[in-house]
């Protein structure tokens, strides 16, 4: 399986940048990992928030293939354990999916378009994180998740 992180808008956070680039190449050592940052155009920014949703949506669903199964980061989403993460992950591998991609929003969340299309949604917490924030926090219970699997020390209960 390959998994793939979608994220809306890039971030420009040097020290983010950093922690990020640690976890992916942490990540690396287990699965097939790929990260894209998504632009949705420039000339948005005087749309209303519905018109800007409807447009990350288009450049979001653009970069999904067909045959992708697809979970979206939202703090409306399911709240798992790590354990309970790791466990998804691992049906996920056991079915045969090829590509998993995750997707992380802009700021104002995502279009009704790309809620239709995803498989699952996740929760890290029901606070909200920025969509800088949660590029790192999330990268982490990936790399988390796969230590569990390896009965590696990483996770401690
Ligand atoms: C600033 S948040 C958007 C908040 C917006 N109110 C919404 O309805 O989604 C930007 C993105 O970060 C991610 N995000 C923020 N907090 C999250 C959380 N607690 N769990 C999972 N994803 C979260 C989501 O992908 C969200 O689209």
């Amino acid at each position: 399986m390959k998994i793939k992180l979608l994220m809306v808008g890039k971030t420009d956070h040097k020290g983010l940048q950093s922690m990020i680039q640690e976890y992916r190449k942490r990540l690396g050592h287990y699965i097939r990992f790929e990260q894209e940052v998504l632009q949705p155009p420039k000339n948005t920014r005087n749309r209303s928030i519905p018109e800007q949703k409807q447009i990350e949506g288009e450049v979001i669903l653009k970069a999904v293939s067909d045959s992708d199964s697809v979970i979206l980061l939202d703090e409306q989403g399911k709240g798992y354990s790590s354990v309970e993460f790791a466990g998804e992950l691992q049906k996920y591998m056991n079915a045969g999916t090829r590509q998993l991609v995750f997707i992380i929003g802009g700021p104002y969340g995502f279009s009704e378009a790309v809620y239709s299309r995803a498989q699952g949604r996740i929760s890290l917490s029901s606070m909200t994180f920025s969509h800088q924030m949660v590029r790192l926090i999330f990268l982490e219970q990936l790399y988390r998740a796969f230590t569990i699997l390896r009965n590696e020390s990483y996770h401690h209960q």
